[in-house]
C-alpha cells in the first residue's frame, strides 16, 4: 500500500501566483539549505519580513546573504533555534513574542531522516523530538502571536513518508526497537496527525494550518539514508525535484489566497493530495495531541 502513494509522490505540479506579502511576517524553521531556502527565497521576492530560524547561525549568514543578494530585500533576518532542545525552542519563541509585533506565517520546515539512534537535549527520540515534538512546542509557544495576527496561516512538512510508519504510543521514543526509516515515517505521520487536531483546535480563529509533501527532492535529507534506499535513491534520481520545484507546495500553502478558509487538510503538488487512513485516524491524532503534551510538560486544550 505505502508504495501507491510512493509512486503517486513522483507526479510533479508547478505552480505561479503573483500574490506580494509586503508588510507579513514569516518565519522558516531550517531554511539555510534544500526546501526551506527556496521557500524563504520565493517569499522574500514577495515582500515578506523573513526570519530564517536555524541551528547553525554561520549556515544561517550564508543563506541570510545569498537570500538578500537574490531577492533585492533585505528584511531578511536570522535567528538561533535548535529543534533538538526545548530550552533553545524557548528562547527563540521568547525573542520572537518580545520583538515581533505580528507573525503571519510559520512554516515548520526543518527536518532530520533516517538518523542513528540518538535522543535530543531532552531524552525525545531525534527524529520525532525534532521533526513532531520541536516543532509542536514552537507552535504552541508562538499561538497567541499567530492568533493576534491573523489571518495567519501554519505549515507543517510532513512527507508521503508518512506511510512508512505507526504511532507507537507504548514505544514512542523506539527505545524498545529502533528502525529509522519507520521512525521517521513515525514523526512525519504525526506531523498529519498533528494538523488535523491543531486545525480543529483553531476553528474560527483566522488561523489555518497544511501538512504539506515537497514531493521526493534532491536535498541534503538523505544524508542518513541506508544503502538500499540509496540505490532506490540513484534509480529514481531523474524524476526527483530540485528544491525549487520541491518548495511550490510549501509555497502554495503559505500565500494561495483561495486556501485561506481550508484548514487541515494533507497538500502535494500544490493540491490536496492523498494520505494513508492511519493519517486520517483523529481518535490517534487525540491520543497523540495528549502524548505530546505530557511529554513537554505542557498544556494545551
Ligand atoms: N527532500 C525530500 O525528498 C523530502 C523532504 N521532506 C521534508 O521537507 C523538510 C525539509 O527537508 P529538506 O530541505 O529536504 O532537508 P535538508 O536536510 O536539506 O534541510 C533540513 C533543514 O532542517 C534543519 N534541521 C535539522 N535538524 C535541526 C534541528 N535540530 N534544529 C533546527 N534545524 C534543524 C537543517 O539544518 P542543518 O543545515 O544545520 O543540518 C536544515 O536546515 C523536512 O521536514 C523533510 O522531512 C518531506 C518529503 C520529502
Ligand atoms: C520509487 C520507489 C521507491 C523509492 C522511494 C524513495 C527513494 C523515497 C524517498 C523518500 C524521501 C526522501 C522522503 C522524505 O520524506 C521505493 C519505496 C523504494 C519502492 C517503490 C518505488
Amino acid at each position: 500500500m505505502s508504495n501507491i502513494y510512493t509512486l503517486r509522490a513522483f507526479f510533479c505540479g508547478q505552480w505561479s501566483s503573483a500574490v506580494r506579502l509586503d508588510g507579513k511576517t514569516v518565519i522558516i524553521t531550517g531554511a539555510n539549505t534544500g526546501i526551506g531556502k527556496e521557500t524563504a527565497h520565493d517569499l522574500a521576492k514577495r515582500g515578506a519580513r523573513i526570519i530564517i530560524a536555524c541551528r547553525d547561525m554561520q549556515k544561517a549568514e550564508a543563506a541570510q546573504k545569498e537570500i538578500i543578494e537574490e531577492s533585492g530585500n533585505q528584511n531578511i533576518i536570522i535567528r538561533k533555534l535548535d529543534l533538538s532542545d526545548t530550552k533553545s525552542i524557548r528562547e527563540f519563541a521568547e525573542g520572537i513574542n518580545k520583538e515581533e509585533k505580528q507573525l503571519n506565517v510559520l512554516i515548520n520546515n526543518a527536518g532530520i531522516m533516517m538518523c542513528p539512534y540518538s535522543k535530543t537535549a531532552d531524552g525525545f527520540e531525534m527524529q520525532f523530538g525534532v521533526n513532531h515534538l520541536g516543532h509542536f512546542l514552537l507552535t504552541f509557544l508562538l499561538i497567541g502571536l499567530l492568533k493576534r495576527s491573523a489571518p495567519s496561516r501554519v505549515i507543517i512538512l510532513s512527507s508521503m513518508a508518512h506511510a512508512w510508519g505507526s504511532i507507537q504510543l507504548d514505544d514512542i521514543n523506539s527505545e524498545r526497537r529502533y528502525h529509522s526509516r519507520r521512525a521517521y515515517g513515525q514523526s512525519k505521520l504525526a506531523n498529519i496527525l498533528c494538523v488535523r487536531s491543531l486545525a480543529k483546535r483553531l476553528k474560527d480563529t483566522g488561523v489555518t494550518v497544511y501538512a504539506v509533501h515537497p514531493g521526493i527532492v534532491r536535498t541534503e535529507l538523505k544524508r542518513h539514508m541506508n544503502l538500499g534506499l540509496l540505490i532506490m535513491w540513484k534509480i529514481v534520481r531523474p524524476f526527483t525535484k530540485t528544491a525549487v520545484q520541491g518548495a511550490q507546495t510549501s509555497i502554495y500553502c503559505a500565500v494561495e489566497p483561495e486556501l485561506g478558509t481550508e484548514s487541515g487538510a494533507y497538500y502535494s503538488n500544490c493540491g490536496i493530495g492523498s494520505c494513508t487512513r492511519a493519517a486520517r485516524d483523529d481518535e490517534m491524532a487525540e491520543k497523540l495531541w495528549e502524548l505530546s503534551c505530557k511529554m513537554l510538560g505542557i498544556t494545551w486544550e
